[in-house]
């Protein structure tokens, strides 16, 4: 605390600033209340805006048009209206607690210093000059994170300001009153911390501006790095930081970057509704969220019947006696190697010489162009001519090809048919059609569509066909035309669409149980074990239409690697939420969508649930070669601000490699409960969830491990009674506080008040593939842990320190 002096001096600077602000907020006001928010709402979803890379003018100039109607969308005035409404905004936002903390400042070789006041915007008086409350994104404010009193530094464009920090303050405002004041001399105050740290759970993720810490300063205002990694313990605010540093790059770039151009990769839909307020708290517009599902349901979920990574999560936790468990499992891990997609890689070159798979086009049931005379076109290009550029050929070539068959078809006897049936509505509705679209040759050119029809009238004109557009006498002959064109349309477009390459056939020629042939399609690649059987396995989905999760992403690549690349240029910045989940084909993937993103990566090995896990913090990980290392930082954060310090103990000795350190936050040992039979769990987890709540504890999750254990602890405790309960799956969209019952892999990333573990016993939780997602599930509890079992504890526990823990017996 300060002293009375100075806590008089700061109310009054504080009744100052209120009263500025409320000046400020009336002079505005009347000019705000006007603008409606103006419709802005631009996004669509990011993939939408990808195009195909090509070399073809055509392509070019679609991708040329698609960016300047991007550009055009945000017209000046939007813009004028924008700025005029944010001031409003984050002045009303100032308002209740205009400031959190101060520095003073001494600059070396001025005289003087500089108070420094810290809030989530800057406000300044009327003419400008004195800066009432800085931003904590500016670049002076970072002392106030970086520093404690004494020599002080910061970065500006134009380069190191060093001085002396005199002062080091901190303050809790509510309702324009002082709260709290706190003088700090080391790190950012603990008590201020404390006093965070020690309330209760949220149903939504909070900003933490006016506690960053240090170390997860350096992850928010990182300028130079195109790859940053976070190896963070459970806890250790990754989450908060990316959330941070997305406010803080829109604010630092904001002349050149929106929130439309920064996406998150979440680990579920639900994890988006929980992180959804922090942005909007700081002013700032959500960036874009989506999972890596929803990216492969876009391009492969009309063909393909997707498996998503909780089913398969469900699977390798499934009895290893199943038939075929084993060979899953080896091919899970295979399928998201570095080794596969260097096969991958292999195989594509392989296919530039040989082996390519077409489809064939065919036409009221005949076939048009064949298989083999698509390979053997497409050999007949230059081998040095890239497999994709060889592919854009190949597509032109079957227009072209269309278009000769397409004249062709015009003396079949269908045409003439087709044409007699046309009754009269019919004949006009199709004359109309045909006018309209000539009509439409002298307007703007569209080369999508209409490209081969316009295309093919003007060539009808050059061949001679004088006066095409004498209906009177050419109309029967017009229609004609149009008839078959029209019939043609859906193979064009579907050649178009490259629909002619036969992806499935050239992803499934690899699984031909060969192991001899397999290394000779992939630059001599190893198999991995029970090759026969994965092979035999993604055979059966395939002829299914399906395909495991294990397989989209390798199955997508591939496809790219013959097709050519889709990209999306808009996009800068790219988060990947528990990172630690991505195969090295994902990452590549992503790297190869957003050429021109900055990527984020926040991840814990140490909760690596799902088979394809990648290392974050290897230092020759595939992650650190995906840009190299020179433009990799790998920075490392090992301070839990999440749990109690008996709760992060507990965790730790469960997994020490985890590395992780508890923040000095006192709670309650985590409790293990006893049961003499399992029917007596659900009334002792009734008692205990009343007694949480009676002490406040009001967000509670009931932790399983699978989706069948949750939907069953739902059931007992719903028939017992339980209120606010909800069942959570993988569909649930938005989460809410009460009473969760969740499988422990859709707890990931978000918080409890205490965690309830349904079933910690040795039955339920025995393979050491499940020792991670046994700490995950515990490292979601904030202040209170509790487990059950009827039987012996899983082996996790068993050799604990027994100083760890609490334990009641319930006979
Ligand atoms: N500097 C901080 N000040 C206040 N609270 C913090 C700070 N850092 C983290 N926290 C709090 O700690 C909790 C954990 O943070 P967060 O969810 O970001 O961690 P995480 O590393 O993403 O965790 P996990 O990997 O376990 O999901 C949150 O309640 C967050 O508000």
């Amino acid at each position: 605390m300060i002293h009375a002096e100075d806590w008089q001096r700061e109310q009054e600077r504080l009744d100052l600033v209120t009263g500025e602000l409320q000046t400020a907020i009336a002079g505005i006001e009347p000019e705000v209340s006007g603008l409606r928010e103006q419709v802005t709402e631009i996004r669509k979803r990011f993939w939408e805006e990808v195009t195909v890379n090509t070399s073809t003018d055509e392509d070019f100039e679609e991708t040329f048009y698609s960016i300047k109607q991007q550009e055009a969308l945000l017209s000046e005035r939007e813009r004028s209206h924008r700025v005029r409404m944010q001031r409003y905004k984050s002045m009303k936002r100032l308002l209740p607690s205009p400031y959190f903390g101060r520095i003073d400042f001494q600059e070396e070789g001025q005289g003087g210093y500089e108070q420094v006041y810290i809030g989530v915007a800057s406000f300044a008086t009327e003419d400008g000059l004195d800066f009432l409350v800085y931003d904590w994104r500016t670049p002076i404010a970072s002392m106030y994170y970086d520093h404690s009193p004494g020599a002080a530094a910061y970065e500006t464009p134009s380069g190191e300001i060093t001085g002396t920090m005199t002062l080091k303050r901190q303050y809790q405002i509510r309702g324009g009153k002082l709260q709290n004041v706190f003088d700090t001399s080391l790190t950012i105050g603990d008590e201020l911390l404390q006093q965070v740290l020690g309330k209760g759970a949220d149903s939504q993720m909070k900003s933490i501006v006016a506690t960053i810490q240090k170390e997860q300063n350096a992850i928010i205002r990182d300028d130079k790095s195109r790859m940053l990694i976070v190896q963070g313990a459970a806890g250790s605010g990754k989450t908060s930081a990316a959330l941070q540093r997305v406010a803080y790059l829109l604010y630092k770039h904001r002349d050149r970057i929106t929130a439309d151009q920064i996406v998150l990769f979440s680990p579920n839909p639900m994890f988006n509704s929980y992180v959804s307020t922090v942005l909007p708290e700081l002013g700032e517009e959500n960036m874009q969220q989506t999972t890596f599902q929803e990216y492969l349901e876009h391009w492969l979920g009309t063909e393909f019947r997707l498996e998503d990574p909780f089913a398969q999560i469900e699977y390798a936790m499934s009895p290893e006696t199943a038939p075929g468990y084993e060979a899953r499992m080896s091919g899970m891990t295979y399928k998201a190697s570095g080794d596969f997609l260097q096969a991958l890689r292999s195989y594509a070159l392989w296919l530039g010489q040989e082996g390519m798979l077409f489809r064939s086009i065919r036409f009221r049931d005949r076939e048009l162009i064949t298989a083999a005379q698509m390979k053997s076109q497409f050999y007949s290009y230059a081998p040095t001519i890239r497999l994709a550029n060889r592919i854009i050929l190949l597509r032109d070539w079957l227009l072209r090809e269309l278009a000769a068959l397409e004249v062709k078809e015009l003396e079949a006897d269908w045409a003439r048919d087709e044409l007699d049936y046309l009754d009269t509505e019919q004949y006009a509705e199709a004359y109309s059609t045909l006018l309209k679209k000539v009509q439409r040759q002298s307007a703007v050119f569209d080369f999508a569509e209409q490209y081969e029809e316009i295309y093919g009238e003007l060539r009808g004109q050059e061949q001679g066909e004088e006066n095409v557009f004498d209906y009177a006498d050419q109309e029967e002959e017009l229609l004609l035309r149009l008839i078959v064109k029209e019939s043609f349309k859906p193979l064009k477009r579907e050649v178009r669409r490259l629909k002619f390459i036969d992806v499935t056939g050239l992803y499934s020629q690899l699984f031909a149980e060969d192991a001899e042939a397999y290394k000779q399609m992939t630059g001599n690649a190893a198999v991995p074990e029970l090759w026969a059987d994965i092979c035999g396995q993604t055979q059966q989905k395939l002829d299914r239409l399906e395909l495991f999760y294990e397989d989209a992403t390798p199955f997508l690549y591939l496809k790219e690697l013959i097709e050519g690349t889709r990209t999306n240029t808009i996009v800068r910045h790219l988060f990947i939420d528990e990172g630690q989940d991505y195969s090295p084909f994902q990452y590549a993937f992503l790297k190869q969508l957003f050429p021109r993103a900055r990527m984020t990566v926040l991840g814990d090995f140490g909760q690596a649930i799902f088979p394809q896990a990648t290392n974050l913090a290897e230092a020759d990980s595939s992650l650190t070669e995906l840009y190299g290392e020179e433009e990799t930082a790998l920075i490392t954060l090992v301070r839990s601000y999440r749990s109690t310090r008996q709760i992060v103990e507990f965790t730790k000795s469960m997994l020490p490699e985890a590395g992780i350190i508890p923040f000095e936050r006192d709670g309650r040992k985590p409790c293990l409960i006893k049961l003499g039979s399992a029917d007596e769990r659900t009334v002792r987890m009734m008692q205990d969830i009343a007694a949480l709540k009676t002490e406040g504890l009001d967000s509670i999750a009931v932790i399983t491990k699978t989706a069948d254990e949750s939907r069953e602890a739902y059931e007992a405790l719903f028939s017992h009674g339980a209120e606010g309960l909800r069942l959570v799956t993988k569909d649930t969209l938005t989460f809410e506080k009460g009473i969760l019952v969740l499988p422990a892999y859709l707890a990931k990333g978000v918080e409890f008040d205490a965690v309830l573990i349904y079933d910690a016993s040795a039955q339920t939780y025995r393979r050491e593939s499940e020792r991670k997602l046994f700490y995950t599930a515990c490292t979601r509890a904030m202040h209170q842990l509790m487990l059950y079992s009827s039987g012996d504890w899983t082996p996790f526990i068993q050799g604990m320190d027994e100083s760890l823990y609490d334990t009641r017996t319930v006979d």
